[in-house]
């Protein structure tokens, strides 16, 4: 697995924009089922502690359990924009974990007093397993190592609670075997939640990229443009496209056929991708044309682009002549286009003045030079 891909099960950090909105939608859309499960579930066990305890200890353990109810169904009901993505989806889980944590504490404190045998005995025992049911939850949420390392210290604080109350428990077996079963739920939940998160990314993936030269496909690709355009205006900072598509590629799949085609084709988009930073998109925005999208970017640092690309090279034909490129480049700010679509537009006009000035050329300014990309022999 590559380095980028094992990234995104460690921290949230590098996530891409689409991964972030929708782990945020799903954590929230889970958290929200799972409260109202829970509030379903604590109120129905009101009825089985009243028939196994006495009337004043169930009663006071109704009332722990209606105040859980109540806090599930806030958690439940909390305005899904109160605050924006991860913060909104973080903000429900952590809210969803402490109410069964505080319950935890709230119906020790009441049992621990009470001596109960029998039946009873069994069913006060089930509360003492909420730290489990808290680690074995974890599983539910497509969250990385970071947060489910975040969300296991609430288990772990409980039990490590329970055991330092009671020194006679302190390096009791059982109490290690205890931890030791906790650190195995959690393990077993951390490993399933970064797989959901990483059948996420796959599917995001699958659905936002294009499987021959692994760029964004244009649909979703031009929604993250918009998306960058807004924030450029309202930041005032530059954002540049520069508009690329292969020369003479026709001539390409005519003499050796489309498969080869296909390899020369990925292969120069590979180059774009590698000659860009991290943060920058490669679309592709039809057959052999390519836009990409560099934020932060004004047009004079955007020749650097153009620099990485002439070292690199961008591929070889099957005759073993060098693949070249014509590209145009626009900038927000210096060209005062008014909309992302104005922008990829003027990109792509400029394009063509450098295919008309004789191919393998880039040109920044409508009149400017089209200077030559690679040096050929
Ligand atoms: N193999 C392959 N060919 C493609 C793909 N998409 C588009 N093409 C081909 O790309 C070629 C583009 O040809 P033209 O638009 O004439 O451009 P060109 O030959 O590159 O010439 P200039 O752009 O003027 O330098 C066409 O033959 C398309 O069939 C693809 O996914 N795979």
């Amino acid at each position: 697995m590559k380095f980028a891909r094992l990234a995104v099960l460690v921290s949230p950090r590098r996530h891409p924009e689409m991964l972030t909105r929708r782990r945020a939608l799903a954590i929230v859309a889970l958290a929200r089922g799972l409260a109202l499960l829970f509030a379903g579930l604590t109120l129905a066990w009101v009825a089985v502690d009243y028939a196994v305890f006495d009337p004043a200890l169930a009663g006071r353990l109704a009332v722990v359990r209606l105040i859980a109810v109540v806090a599930f169904a806030m958690v439940w009901g909390m305005p899904p924009r109160a605050v924006s993505g991860l913060a909104s989806a973080y903000a429900r889980l952590l809210a969803l974990f402490a109410i069964p944590a505080v319950f935890h504490v709230a119906t020790q404190e009441i049992l621990r007093t009470e001596s109960v045998e029998g039946l009873a005995r069994g069913i006060a025992a089930a509360y003492s397993l909420v730290p489990y049911a808290i680690a074995a939850g974890i599983a539910a949420f497509p969250i990385v190592i970071v947060e489910c390392a975040i969300l296991a210290l609430l288990p772990l604080g409980l039990l490590a609670g329970t055991t330092l109350r009671d020194a006679t428990l302190v390096g009791n077996a059982i109490v290690l075997d205890a931890f030791w079963l906790l650190f195995l739920i959690t393990g077993a939940s951390t490993f399933a939640a970064m797989s959901q998160v990483r059948l996420l990314a796959a599917l995001i993936r699958q659905a936002t990229r294009d499987p021959l030269t692994g760029c964004l496909r244009r649909e979703s690709g031009a929604e993250l443009l918009e998306a960058q355009f807004r924030l450029s205006q309202r930041s005032g900072t530059p954002l540049t496209v520069a508009f690329a598509d292969l020369d003479r590629f026709k001539a390409v799949n005519d003499a050796w056929g489309h498969e080869v085609g296909d390899q020369v084709l990925s292969a120069a988009a590979r180059a774009l991708r590698e000659s860009v930073r991290e943060s920058d998109l490669v679309l592709r925005w039809g057959g052999e044309e390519f836009a990409l999208v560099l934020p932060d970017t004004d047009a004079k640092a955007a020749t650097r682009l153009v620099d990485r690309l002439r070292e690199r090279g961008a591929g070889q034909r099957p005759d073993g002549r060098a693949v070249t490129l014509s590209i145009g480049i626009a900038e927000r700010r210096a060209d005062a286009t008014p909309t992302a679509s104005a922008l990829v537009d003027l990109a792509d006009q400029r394009m063509y003045v450098a295919k008309q000035a004789g191919r393998n050329r880039c040109v920044h300014s409508c009149g400017g030079e089209a200077r030559i990309i690679f040096d050929l022999p």
